[in-house]
């Protein structure tokens, strides 16, 4: 009760769905009262236009429609939430019990879950309901709820699977506790949020199903619902007649329905998803789990996905070692789009590289850690790093496209990336290679294309959909769009984004166009001359970046949108990475550099702002303390 009320106040769409939502239960409560006629009576003259006794009319079977449409909300609303109850349920323990028992159990679950999902809706819809005629409205809350499971499945597993790997749950088996204890009391509370959006989201599509199947006149078209209204409205030529509002106030109503269905869920997708739980640090939503919240929540909500500690790493080359990456510490959360930019050369790549034990000769790791999750990537053997590579994180980066065999359909391909890590079914390769094309916004055409049938664009989507193949946890995708035109680049972007946001993936984010990544990132790390140099909340570091070489970078790319301005580089070069740098990297290039500090020590990273950081005298509070003292 609580959460739903501070869900209302977080978020003002959920507010505007719930108040609409309340109007219409409450249309639907006091029908009695709101008229004091029948909705079935045919007692009155036919086709009356609306006004006094008959607000919108009559049929022309003489029945009130102002009293069809308020009694008619009672049904609509009891299918829409009935079936959203049912097929959330089904779905939830669907989804549960496939990431919680895995093997068998989670390949059996994900058969039945993909060839729902390739089966068109409409015509499963019909085919269902034709089996079961004649159960009046239970019947058609079962065929909704029967075909509207599957999409919470498959998100809820995912969800799940990232949930099971968790300590708490860990912890929880370990301690003998039964599978249903561990699913309901400790991974359930935890997908709360996401369980709650999936209710509103299928019965938004079971309001709109019950409308389509009753339009269709199939079902029980006796019952008074919006959707058997628009049927009669239809079937007896109300438009003909001229009689449009008896479509206009169903379809009104079911739109209204519509919008207050969506706009809860947009409110909880809101208060839950992690980019705003981020920006929010509001981990308490994820961290909600029993035993989570009774151990540690922060500590356990803020539990980083990848782990990077002091990471350094360069190049071992017969002039001397390159130190392209400097004593790295980045984290990044199960989740979260962490963006990393910097000019050419910086390391960004080296770093991506080393983090993934991608780096080959003459690269090298320095020193450091690099963890996923519970595992040290870089203890890792080759034969563990083959299992966990693809599976537990992919890369994309540039030139990926060029990894596409020209001599194999893009099919091929992906069904290769998947059985190499145990996909054997056909039904399984086939359904998920169409739902990863449909992901990354490519038709299911496109499967049977060579590469060199696509563009750049299109091969970038294919190796993106390759590499979120087998859903891993992690993925980082160094500058992969960068050869793309920006409305592609853009597009590819926002289509990245809505994976994350649907399976929960974690992406690190790649790119020198600091401008692309303020948009989608949760946070974003800026780096220079191997180090990262700022680290802050994108909507904070857009509105106020400290470090001077961020706001050069900032200046030195055109916004996506407004007006077309010229913009200027950043004057001279950075330090080569070759030679030892004791103090401030960027003192050279800088317009505020103090002489004879900057360039003579290395300013330590210093928290400015929660989450926000950066590595800057100017920003120091013992700098600042000194020059107040000497003033
Ligand atoms: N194979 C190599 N041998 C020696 N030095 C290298 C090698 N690869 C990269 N470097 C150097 O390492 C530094 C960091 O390069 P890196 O590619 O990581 O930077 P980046 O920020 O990703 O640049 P870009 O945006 O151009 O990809 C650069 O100074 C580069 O010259």
């Amino acid at each position: 009760m609580s959460a739903g009320l501070a869900l209302l106040r977080r978020s003002p769409r959920a507010a505007a769905g719930g108040a609409l939502l309340l109007a219409l239960l409450l249309l639907a409560v006091l029908a009695p009262m709101l008229t004091p006629h029948s909705p079935t009576a045919q007692t009155f003259g036919p086709w009356l236009r609306p006004g006094g006794e008959h607000p919108l009319g009559t049929t022309p079977l003489g029945q009130d429609i102002w009293a069809q449409l308020v009694y008619g909300a009672r049904l609509t609303l009891l299918i829409g939430f009935t079936a959203g109850v049912v097929a959330t349920a089904i779905g939830t323990a669907m989804g549960l019990s496939a990431a919680y028992f895995g093997g068998r159990t989670d390949e059996v679950i994900n058969v039945v879950t993909n060839v729902f999902l390739v089966l068109p809706g409409l015509p499963l819809l019909i085919i269902t309901s034709a089996f079961l005629r004649g159960g009046g409205v239970w019947s058609i809350i079962l065929v909704i709820a029967l075909t509207g499971w599957p999409w919470g499945a498959r998100v809820l597993r995912s969800q799940a699977l990232a949930l099971r790997n968790r300590d708490f749950v860990h912890a929880a088996i370990a301690t003998g506790e039964s599978p249903a204890r561990v699913i309901f009391s400790e991974m359930l509370p935890n997908l709360a949020g996401l369980i709650a959006a999936s209710l509103f989201s299928t019965a938004l599509y079971a309001v709109l199903s019950e409308a389509g199947l009753a339009f269709l006149g199939i079902g029980d078209v006796s019952q008074v619902t919006w959707g058997t209204m628009l049927y009669w409205a239809q079937a007896k030529g109300a438009l003909l007649q001229g009689a449009w509002w008896w479509v206009a106030a169903p379809g009104l109503g079911i739109a209204l329905l519509g919008t207050a269905f969506a706009l809860v869920n947009f409110g909880i997708d809101e208060v839950t998803n992690p980019k705003v739980m981020h920006r929010t640090r509001a981990t308490r939503v994820l961290g909600r789990g029993r035993r989570a919240s009774t151990a540690a929540p922060e500590a356990e909500a803020a539990q980083p996905l990848l782990d990077l500690r002091r990471l350094s790493a360069g190049y071992l080359t017969p002039q001397g070692p390159v130190r392209a990456v400097r004593g790295v510490s980045l984290q990044v959360a199960p989740g979260e789009f962490l963006g990393l930019a910097g000019e050419s050369g910086c390391g960004k790549s080296t770093l991506a590289f080393a983090a993934t034990r991608l780096l080959e000769s003459p690269g090298v790791v320095f020193e450091g850690e690099a963890r996923l999750g519970h595992q040290d990537l870089l203890a890792l053997s080759p034969e563990e790093l083959r299992r966990v590579r693809w599976k537990d994180y992919s890369l994309v980066f540039q030139a990926s496209m060029n990894i596409l065999n020209p001599v194999l359909r893009v099919r091929e391909q992906l069904y290769d990336a998947m059985q190499a890590h145990g996909v054997v079914s056909r039904a399984q390769l086939e359904a998920r290679a169409r739902e990863l094309f449909a992901l990354v916004g490519l038709r299911e055409d496109d499967l049977q294309a060579y590469p060199h049938q696509l563009s750049g664009g299109m091969k970038q989507r294919v190796v993106i959909a390759i590499a979120l193949a087998l859903e891993p946890r992690l993925v980082v995708m160094d500058e992969p769009t960068t050869a793309l035109d920006v409305v592609v680049q853009r597009q590819i972007l926002q289509e990245i984004d809505a994976v994350r946001r649907r399976l929960g993936i974690s992406i690190v984010f790649i790119t020198h166009d600091l401008s692309l990544l303020l948009e989608m990132s949760d946070r974003i790390a800026i780096m220079y001359a191997g180090e990262v140099v700022e680290e802050a909340p994108a909507q904070e570091l857009f509105a106020g970046a400290r470090h001077p070489y961020t706001r050069k970078l900032m200046a030195a790319f055109p916004a996506l949108e407004g007006p077309r301005e010229r913009r200027e580089g950043i004057p001279g070069r950075p330090p080569s990475l070759a030679q030892d740098i004791a103090h401030c990297p960027f003192f050279e290039r800088c317009p505020s550099r103090m002489p004879g500090l900057c360039d003579a020590r290395k300013p330590a990273r210093v928290e400015v702002a929660p989450a926000h950081s950066v590595a800057c005298f100017l920003h120091s509070p013992a700098i600042k303390e000194e020059a107040h003292a000497a003033d």
